[in-house]
């Protein structure tokens, strides 16, 4: 990740500008203390003298001070929420109304005004990158002394109070943290020694559950005893023991870093009165994405009347004494229900629809001016986000003016759609309106950076990934590149050693070195060692077998090569006949799915390359020597040097998720396909999809000027072309809005389907005509198509849903259609709650037809009807 920009522009302009983030909920906690890289202490937009660290409010003189300045830019009601002062408040507003500016603002007042000092500020935001953003825009303002205020996240925070505290609890104040993949493991171990079936627990899930239950703070035996059903029982087991392996090992998960921060306040009274004393003023940003740990560990913190009460057990032995001796720190919280994207890790909304339910004196303020964003954008965020139930309407609004229309574009395939975007953005460039660094492209799942990497390495793009590894960088496209490198050339020692003991087949470092020293010493290369290990000595006989597996494999896929291989044909045996993919299929990791995903890419890539390269001039024989061309290309694309760091700065890239609480000027929404996004699990829930549709809403309003929308009508998985629909949200956008550029060729469904398109169905005509014909935005051979079909013809019933929106299938189909879909036997196809599997039957035709699928990583073997059942041909 790139290091923080340095501020760009002075006091007052602009508090909370974050350009890029760290791209996680947990970042890394130990370090969120330490201070960005360009803080230097000695702003020269510094305003204020600072006062001597550690000197009391009451003490404190201050100096010079222009209250007025501190309140400039500010409107009545921002004004209202910085100066408020004693019970606790609330500010609720929708997206770009200013609520993290508040909260900066109001700390640098605190400390501007002697409310305060900085020791009794602790400040919570999402984010490490948001964390450090806010330290810095404070700093500003107020000078060098606002170092000593805590402004992190949650779990660094607790990181820090348990670090200092851990002896109360039996830890080592050195104690580990486990990452969720570490915790996994752990899990997975536990499941293990309790003999459970794997397939039936996976780690995965048992370690969500376990999340869960700690996330609503119920430790093991509470969980033991409000187990209701039988897999509750074994969730509960699971998590008494991984409990305590994890205490054996002086180990805490992500959860634990709030549960035992939560435990450690409300069990010694003495430890709660030394940070309540201390923090006199708590401040929380995203507070809509608490969930019920956090929330508690905030009322903890804060104190207060609450506690003025001291709890005993039934022994009489006190639990908690009576702590009314310090009143409640000042709370202030801000969010946006709206925009709660992370439900599944617990967050809760009701944290903030209650809050003054929770906190009887509080008091709430409300936003309603934008200052981010065009009123087209912001109207376009509104009707999206205005079709979930159960939202408190909002009236927020802007002085921007209308601004640029919304641009549409509908590209044939996810390359069209990166060229589109590349090419978009060199002319805003060239036109001198932006610089790269303006620029964002958010996309739902990370697998879809991979096309626009692609393109943005071939045009000198500079460009950066956000919380996740560029593609040819990552370990499993590396490993695999690895492969067929070798295969292409068996001289090439690198790959081959690379490879050797990759996935881990009993090869130690030990083999390897006696191969390394038996080469140089013979002369030969390091192939010929492999070949010649029986002759080698030191080297155990396991290892020896080991080897001669490999050689065994690597000779069949060699033969594979020369008898004319495609090379993503040879991609895909090299993943199964090593067992790479066995190991990601079985792995319970999370990170393996989309490892997976990535190889899935790599075989797609390798396909795209070969049908360029013949396509081309120069003709390249089957085999070794298209395999070799096609290396030779990657190896110039995957050249990650290659891309200039650009003044300008970089094309920022990131998942929606990541997106939040950040503003850009302009802004690419790529893959708004129904199955992609709204993501394929919410296409049958109502929850999910609630909580996409408020995924969407983050992702428009994150725009500040520019707003791109694009969609692809055909989309790669596993090399195969697959169609997904338009995404259901595009049409919510008022048609008014959108600018489409380009839209799809209309689809083939043959005569009976032809009504869905009032009758057109040429195929050179717009799929969306009816519904965007009034906008003007398209021109040439669609314009005669969309004349008598308004936009009120499509109603919201589920078919003319599809007839706005569908797209001719080539391949896959949205499962919406899977009545439709012809299964054969060995088909591979991909199932919403089963996953992937194999038809290992079919009987039957149209809305009657059934299919047998065997889901081999489920261990499921299931007869389904085909009709309705969320299911997708590969
Ligand atoms: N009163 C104001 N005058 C001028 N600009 C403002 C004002 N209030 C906020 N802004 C600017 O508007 C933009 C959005 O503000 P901010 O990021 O604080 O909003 P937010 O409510 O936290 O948004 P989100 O919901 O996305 O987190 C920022 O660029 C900020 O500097
Ligand atoms: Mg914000």
């Amino acid at each position: 990740m790139a290091p923080p920009e340095p501020p760009s522009d002075g006091y007052g302009d602009d508090d909370f500008d974050s350009r890029a983030a760290d791209g996680g909920l947990f970042g890394a906690p130990a370090d969120a203390h330490t201070a960005p890289d360009n803080w230097d202490g000695t702003h020269p937009a510094q305003k204020f003298r600072p006062h001597a660290p550690g000197s009391s409010a009451a003490a404190y003189q201050p100096r010079q001070l222009n209250i007025e300045e501190l309140l400039e830019g500010l409107n009545d009601q921002q004004r209202a929420a910085v100066e408020h002062r004693g019970a606790p408040l609330l500010v609720v507003a929708g997206a770009g109304s200013g609520k993290t500016r508040v909260l900066t603002r109001r700390i640098a007042y605190l400390l501007g005004v002697g409310g305060a000092t900085p020791g009794e500020i602790l400040a919570i935001t999402f984010t490490n990158k948001a964390a450090a953003e806010m330290k810095e825009r404070v700093a500003e303002l107020v000078g060098a002394r606002a170092r000593s205020m805590w402004v992190s996240t949650f779990h660094s925070m607790c990181v820090r109070i348990l670090r200092n505290e851990a002896t109360h609890l039996g830890y080592k104040s050195t104690f580990t943290i486990y990452d969720s993949a570490d915790s996994q493991r752990l899990v997975a171990l536990v499941a293990a020694d309790l003999d459970l079936d794997s397939k039936r627990f996976p780690a995965r899930s048992l370690a969500a559950q376990i999340s869960n239950l700690k996330n609503e703070l119920l430790d093991p035996a509470t969980a033991a005893e409000r187990a209701d059903s039988d897999i509750a029982k074994v969730v509960a087991e699971v998590y008494a023991g991984y409990q305590a392996r994890l205490k054996a090992a002086s180990a805490l998960d992500f959860d634990d870093l709030i549960m035992e921060t939560v435990a450690l306040l409300q069990v010694f009274p003495a430890v709660a009165e030394h940070y309540r004393r201390r923090f006199r003023h708590v401040l929380v940003d995203e507070y809509q994405d608490t969930n019920h740990a956090q929330y508690t560990l905030v009322k903890e913190l804060v104190g207060g009347a609450h506690d003025a009460r001291e709890v005993r057990a039934a022994d009489g032995e006190l639990v908690r004494a009576a702590t009314s001796s310090i009143p409640a720190a000042e709370l202030v919280v801000v969010g946006d229900a709206d925009q709660s994207i992370y439900a599944f890790r617990g967050a809760n909304i009701r944290n903030i629809v209650e809050f003054e339910r929770d906190y009887p004196s509080a008091r709430t303020i409300l936003l309603e001016q934008n200052y981010r964003s065009t009123q087209t954008i912001l109207s376009a965020a509104n009707a999206v986000i205005s079709r979930n139930p159960e939202r408190r309407a909002k009236n927020l609004w802007t002085a921007a003016g209308n601004g640029e229309m919304i641009v549409g574009y509908v590209a044939d395939n996810e390359h069209d759609e990166a060229a589109f975007v590349t090419k978009e953005i060199d002319r805003l460039v060239d036109e001198g309106s932006i610089r790269f660094g303006d620029v964002a492209v958010f996309y739902r799942t990370n697998s879809s950076s991979r096309a626009f990497e692609d393109v943005f390495v071939r045009m000198g793009m500079p460009y950066k990934i956000v919380g996740g590894v560029r593609f040819y960088e990552r370990k499993e496209v590396r490993d695999a590149l690895a492969y067929l490198r070798a295969l292409a050339n068996p001289a090439d020692e690198v790959s081959l050693r690379r490879i050797l003991n990759t996935p881990k087949r009993g090869i130690g470092d030990r083999a390897e070195a006696a191969l390394a020293v038996y080469s140089q010493k013979e002369k030969v290369p390091f192939a010929q060692a492999l070949a010649s290990v029986a002759d080698i000595p030191f080297i155990a006989t396991r290892s020896v077998k080991a080897i001669s597996g490999f050689n065994e494999m690597m000779d069949l896929l060699r033969a594979d090569l020369d008898g004319g291989a495609e090379p993503a044909d040879l991609l895909t045996s090299v993943l199964e006949k090593s067992g790479y993919t066995e190991l990601l299929e079985i792995s319970s990791d999370p990170q393996d799915a989309s490892r997976l995903e990535n190889l899935e890419q790599l075989v797609t890539v390798l396909r795209e390359r070969v049908e360029i390269l013949q396509g081309g001039e120069e003709n390249f024989a089957a085999g070794a020597p298209l395999l070799a061309a096609v290396l030779e290309q990657l190896s110039l694309v995957a050249d990650a040097d290659s891309i200039p760091d650009s003044e300008a700065g970089m094309v920022t890239m990131m998942t929606l998720h990541t997106a939040k609480g950040l503003e850009f000027p302009v802004v690419f929404l790529i893959g708004w396909e129904d199955g992609l996004f709204p993501h394929m699990r919410a296409l049958a829930d109502d929850k999910e999809l609630a909580e996409e549709r408020r995924l969407a809403y983050v992702g428009i309003t994150r725009s500040r000027e520019r707003l791109y929308i694009s969609r692809a009508v055909t989309r790669s998985t596993w090399g195969q072309p697959g169609a997904n629909p338009a995404s259901r949200f595009i049409q919510d956008i008022p048609e008014e809005l959108v600018d489409w550029q380009r839209l799809a060729e209309a689809p083939d469904y043959g005569s009976g389907s032809q009504s869905w398109y009032g009758g057109g169905g040429s195929r050179s005509a717009p799929v969306s005509a009816g519904r965007f014909s009034s906008s003007g935005g398209f021109s040439g051979s669609g314009s005669s198509f969309g004349s008598g079909t308004g936009g009120s013809q499509y109603g919201e019933s589920a078919q003319s849903r599809l007839a706005a929106t569908g797209t001719k299938s080539t391949g896959r189909t949205g499962w919406q259609n899977s009545a439709t879909l012809a299964l054969a036997v060995g088909d591979r196809v991909s199932h919403d709650k089963y996953g992937l599997g194999t038809v290992i039957a079919s009987e039957g035709v149209g809305v009657r037809a059934t299919a047998t699928i065997d889901f081999g990583a489920a261990g499921k073997i299931r007869l389904m009807l085909i009709g309705g059942v969320p299911l997708t041909k590969l």
